[in-house]
């Protein structure tokens, strides 16, 4: 699916998706913000859902904001890589930013659930990185959905209800980050991009580069 960009280094290497999942309240949304700021060449994959737009939220910022019929017709269209249920809601990536930032070489940062997660992985797995983000107890899990004070108290009831749920899918992702203290986190979280990022199957550049190398030795 991805066309190559060109590493820090110099070296060609094609694009990554950075998937973070979690259950809700554990802390995805905290990273990922950390991480846009901080890591150039990471772009944020914007969703399109239909659930109702929280307070401090931007319609085409934090999600694109549509009513049913529309992302009904984004389905049937194909214009989503993936979408779900989630919470009663539909939720679905669309499909064109995410191939126009990979193919002009950006890594591309998800915050999607295990089912999105899954088909991510169908259609491009050496492409993916998936990480799960877990709370360190439910007590602090509920602590941070009331602390975000976004939701009502039946809203945050159903979402720790189905915390477990979605914990189950834990063993799918390939890292798992314990979200105690945020910067912590946050640290852990980007030791995987980068390393991720120097993976040697992603870099395409390596051939030529070390041909070069080699001939720079020869002479
Ligand atoms: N499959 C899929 N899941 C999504 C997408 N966008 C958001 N989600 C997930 O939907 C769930 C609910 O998101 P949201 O309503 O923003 O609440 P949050 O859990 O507090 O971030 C989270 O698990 C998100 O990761 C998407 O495009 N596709
Ligand atoms: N390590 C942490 N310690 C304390 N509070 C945190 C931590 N990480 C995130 N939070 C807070 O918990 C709440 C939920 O975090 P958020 O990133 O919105 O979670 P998610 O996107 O997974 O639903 C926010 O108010 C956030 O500031």
């Amino acid at each position: 699916m991805t066309t190559g960009g060109h590493g820090f280094d110099g070296v060609e290497r094609r694009g990554l998706m950075f998937v973070l999942s979690s259950p809700s309240g554990a802390g995805k949304t905290t990273l990922s913000r950390m991480l846009l700021e901080r890591e150039p060449g990471l772009k944020m994959s914007v969703s399109a859902t239909t659930r109702q737009m929280r307070p401090g939220e931007v319609d085409g910022r934090d999600y694109f904001f549509v009513g049913k019929p529309r992302f009904e017709t984004m389905v049937e269209q194909g214009e989503l890589l993936e979408w779900a249920t989630v919470f009663d809601n539909l939720y679905g990536t669309p499909r064109a930013p995410v191939e126009s930032a990979l193919s002009a070489g950006q890594d591309v940062l998800f915050d999607i659930d295990w089912q999105g997660t899954q088909q991510l992985h169908q259609k491009a797995s050496v492409d993916v990185v998936r990480v799960f983000i877990l709370p360190p107890s439910a007590a602090d899990l509920e602590k941070r959905l009331h602390s975000r004070a976004q939701d009502s108290d039946e809203v945050i009831r159903k979402r720790m209800s189905r915390a477990s749920h979605e914990m189950s899918h834990w063993a799918e992702y390939d890292y798992i980050v314990i979200n105690h203290n945020v910067d912590e986190a946050f640290a852990e979280v980007q030791s995987i991009l980068k390393a991720e990022r120097l993976k040697r199957e992603r870099r395409i550049g390596l051939v030529g580069f070390v041909r070069n190398l080699q001939s720079q030795l020869q002479t």
